[in-house]
Formats: C-alpha cells, sequence, structure tokens
C-alpha cells in the first residue's frame, strides 16, 4: 500500500531522518516509536510532502507521491496531530465537512457522510453536528478531528501523537474506537506515539526510530521477544516485557473451550469471570485478586465458553 524508499531529510547539517525505508500492506496499523527527536514526526510529514524529502521515494499504491500535486495528494491521505486543530469557527458539521467541500461532493452525500462518522465515533449527530468546538470536551474534539481526517474516504491515515493529550481514561476509550473503526473501514494507519504501551496494544507493525534511522520493524510480539541489540533492546527489553507480551493478547486465543455439554451445566465451583476479549494481562490481575487458579471464560453475553488457568498464562508470558 505505502512504500518509503531510502528516504532522508536534512536539515542543515543535521540528518533529521537517514535512509529510512519501510512497508506498510492496506489495512495495516503502523506505529513509530522512538526517543523524542528521532525523526517521526518528520517522517510523517514527508509522507503528505508538508515537508519535501531530501533523497529517496514514497509510493503510495505504487504511485509516487510527487507525482502529484501536494494539496490532491493531502486530499487522499487524512492527517490528524495532537491537539486536533479543529476550525474554531466552524461548527462540528463544517469541520468534518471540509474536505468534502474542497472535493466539490453533493451536499446531501455530505450531510449524510457527516451524520455517518459522527455515529460511528458515539457523538450523536442531531446534538453535535451544530456545536463549535469549544463546546466540546478534549475526547469529543479528538474523535471530531479522527472523522474529519477520514472524511473523504482516505486510503492512508497518518496520526502524529493523537491521543497525547488526554487522559488515562479517555485515552483507553479513544483507542479501541480507533481499533473498531480501522477493523471496520479496513483502513491503512501510520501513527507516531511515545508511548510504547499504546504501540503495542494497537499496531500490527511497529517500527523504531532512533536519530533518524528506523533500527527494528517487527509485529508486536517478534519485538519484544527477539528485539535487536542495542536501543531496541534497552526501549522494550525491560523486566516488564512479559506483562507486554500478556496485554497484546486476548483471553481468547489461550482459552480451553468448554464443550457443548459444560457450557449448559454449571461449574461445580465457580471461579471468577472474564470476558473472552479482556487481554492475558487483565486475566492475570484478576487471578492474582482473587487468589484463584483459574478463570471462567463468557463472551458478551455472560455465557461461559471456556476457562483459562494461572499455568496457560505463566506460559504465554515467559520467554519463548
Ligand atoms: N523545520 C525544521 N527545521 C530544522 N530542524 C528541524 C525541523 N523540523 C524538525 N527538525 C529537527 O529534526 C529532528 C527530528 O524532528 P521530529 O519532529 O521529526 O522528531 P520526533 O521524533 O517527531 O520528535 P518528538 O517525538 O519530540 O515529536 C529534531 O532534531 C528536530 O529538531
Amino acid at each position: 500500500m505505502i512504500e518509503v524508499k531510502a528516504l532522508s531529510k536534512q536539515f542543515g547539517a543535521q540528518m533529521a531522518v537517514n535512509n529510512l525505508s519501510l512497508k506498510v500492506d492496506r489495512g495495516q496499523f503502523c506505529m513509530l516509536v522512538g526517543t523524542s527527536g528521532c525523526g517521526k514526526s518528520t517522517t510523517l510529514r514527508m509522507i503528505n510532502r508538508l515537508i519535501e524529502p531530501s533523497g529517496g521515494q514514497i509510493l503510495i499504491n505504487n504511485q509516487d507521491v510527487t507525482s502529484l500535486p501536494p494539496e490532491q495528494l493531502r486530499r487522499r491521505i487524512g492527517y490528524v496531530i495532537q491537539g486536533v486543530g479543529l476550525f474554531p469557527h466552524r461548527s462540528i458539521h463544517q469541520n468534518i465537512a471540509t474536505v468534502p467541500r474542497l472535493l466539490g461532493w453533493k451536499k446531501a452525500d455530505i450531510d449524510a457522510r457527516v451524520t455517518e462518522l459522527l455515529t460511528l465515533f458515539k457523538l450523536d449527530a442531531a446534538t453535535f453536528a451544530g456545536k463549535y468546538p469549544h463546546q466540546l470536551s478534549g475526547g469529543e474534539q479528538q474523535r471530531v478531528g479522527v472523522a474529519r481526517a477520514l472524511a473523504a474516504r482516505p486510503e492512508l491515515l497518518l496520526m502524529d501523537e493523537p491521543f497525547g493529550a488526554l487522559d488515562p481514561l479517555t485515552r483507553e476509550l479513544l483507542q479501541d474506537e480507533l481499533l473498531r473503526v480501522q477493523k471496520l473501514l479496513g483502513i491503512t494507519i501510520i501513527m507516531v506515539t511515545h508511548d510504547l504501551e499504546e504501540a503495542m496494544k494497537m499496531a500490527d507493525v511497529i517500527a523504531v526510530m532512533d536519530k533518524g534511522e528506523l533500527l527494528q520493524l517487527d509485529t508486536p510480539e517478534t519485538l519484544l521477544r527477539h528485539p535487536r541489540e542495542g536501543f531496541v533492546q534497552s526501549l522494550v527489553g525491560g523486566m516488564d516485557r512479559s506483562l507486554h507480551l500478556l496485554a497484546i493478547k486476548p483471553v481468547s486465543q489461550v482459552m480451553t473451550p468448554l464443550s457443548l455439554q459444560q457450557q449448559q451445566q454449571p461449574s461445580p465451583s465457580p471461579a471468577p469471570t472474564i470476558e473472552a476479549n479482556a487481554n492475558l494481562r487483565d486475566a492475570m490481575a484478576l487471578l492474582i485478586w482473587e487468589q484463584a487458579e483459574q478463570l471462567q471464560v463468557v463472551d458478551a453475553d455472560g455465557t461461559p465458553i471456556g476457562r483459562v488457568t494461572m499455568h496457560d498464562l505463566l506460559q504465554q508470558g515467559a520467554r519463548a
């Protein structure tokens, strides 16, 4: 979907991005992580040509981005930044409608799209469409920011620390919503974050950068189990690696399913319950809290569908 080849950006004597190559498939979620100043934002801004590269090439669906005028390119690429950047004197409807209007969509199509996106992000269209940004909470503004970026059905969404300014609870809620919407729409996302936990939770692939260079591009599990020596190892290789490994897997992947017969019989000694889509770290925390040896796994309706034991979790979090 997107291929970056030997991309570089030099500011004066400094190489902000140095010979970076990276491929992200359609529908994948790629996270860029690394310490402050390692070139993450510059990389994103070269992809949508807010910054022109000093060298290298960027292809989107095999098309070189320099072959398109920047404005036309940016209409095909959604861009969300920290602090949202909503237009303060335009209503929420007008904000979300910005790019479709520039593209000359019919009014009825724009109205339908605005309602669809607000609903997708669980904002009641009748209540929110006519409001102005200052009348919304930070979390609501951030949802509108993402909705606006998605309005014209872009092929690619670039996000630069979109949840950086939010409190931890709102941040987690928006992470879950973004993942849901991404899976629903099958959109390709490249997102910058400082937060390794956020990267582990959301990414299909994580790109670790340092001093302008890409050091490793791998799935969260491979990155945790086989980090390259040096910077990547120091970034992910701490004692809590086992907990990160637990956090990236849902209980459903590890549980022992109940047979139909077992499902219909009440368990003789009821174990604490956990939902199948909870992650293994939450399961571990519950086991410790309840001093239990196993948990009963339930589906969204509360029907028992399996069980997971402390032994299962110890295996999953262990060095391979
Ligand atoms: N317009 C510019 N002119 C000169 N130097 C710049 C410019 N933009 C970025 N830089 C420098 O390039 C380097 C990379 O910056 P960039 O913003 O890409 O880093 P980052 O990894 O996104 O950092 P952070 O996580 O702090 O946002 C930094 O040293 C920065 O000071």
